[in-house]
């Protein structure tokens, strides 16, 4: 079994948990009654000169175990968000990356930027969840998905006002994201079967990403040279975790990252 099965097959069990008290019909109503969503999308549509930061809340990881004892995402959040993040990012996969809603809701009241609910989507009931939870944005990988799944997932993120950033790691996937509409497409140079992370994926995927939809790098940014690889090979949006939730300023971080994309444009 792949680490990308061991992972699922948790969060599936989490998930029936969770069903348990509060049922599919209960959660719609909540998602229903969530005030509108923010436009994840538009926050991410590159401006002149400047490559856009989704800055996560990242507290440990299946790769390098503990990252950071963070001890108030919302305040990280805020530190994100004045540095200059474009979204923000929180992971809610509980068993490997020590994530939750409680997170999640903790973040939404405290920035007013889109938000990115980072989970292993494997059934409808976590996107209407993420919606009743104040997500903007929400991600599809689209090696844990088969196609019409992924279609209907992201169809039904459209209609309830979000969008997705629809993760690839291999020309196929790539390919498989824009045949059914990605919008925003994000390259995760991490392979999530065997965890290795290899930067050269982005450069050779990025050119296989049609003009219009958003490219995202995802994984491994360690300082402003890996921004400005990803920018000069094409990235216009870097997912960045470890970096910043590792750094005694994250605030200031999120703003070299930003710039460090933008110095290319000159
Ligand atoms: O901490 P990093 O190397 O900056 O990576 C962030 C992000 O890309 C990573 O957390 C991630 C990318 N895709 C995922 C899918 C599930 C969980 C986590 C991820």
């Amino acid at each position: 079994m792949s680490v990308l099965d061991d992972i699922i097959a948790g969060v599936r069990e989490d998930l029936d948990v969770r069903r348990q008290k509060l049922s599919l019909d209960e959660v719609q109503t909540l998602a229903r009654q969530a005030p509108a969503p923010r436009d994840a999308l538009a926050a991410l549509t590159p401006r002149a000169g400047g490559v856009r930061v989704i800055a996560e809340v990242k507290r440990k990881s299946p790769s390098k175990g503990d990252l950071s004892a963070i001890q108030d995402p919302a305040e990280l959040a805020a530190a994100y968000e004045r540095g200059g993040a474009a979204v923000i990012s929180v992971l809610t996969e509980e068993r490997r990356f020590g994530g939750s809603l409680a997170d999640l809701d903790a973040v939404r009241a405290a920035v007013d930027l889109p938000l990115l609910r980072k989970d292993f989507t494997v059934d409808e009931y976590q996107i209407w969840e993420a919606r009743a939870h104040g997500a903007d944005l929400i991600l599809l990988i689209v090696a844990a998905l088969d196609d019409a799944t992924l279609d209907s997932f992201l169809k039904l993120t459209e209609r309830l006002g979000m969008h997705a950033l629809v993760e690839t790691h291999t020309p196929e996937e790539v390919e498989r994201a824009v045949a059914v509409g990605a919008r925003i497409i994000g390259v995760n140079v991490r392979n999530l079967k065997t965890l290795e992370i290899d930067r050269s994926v982005f450069a050779a995927l990025a050119g296989l990403i049609p003009a219009g939809a958003v490219v995202v790098a995802e994984s491994g940014v360690r300082d402003i040279a890996d921004v400005e690889t990803f920018v000069a090979d094409g990235a216009q949006a870097v997912l960045v975790g470890e970096a910043l939730v590792r750094h005694s300023n994250p605030e200031l971080t999120v703003g070299e990252f930003a710039r460090a994309g933008s110095a290319l444009h000159h």
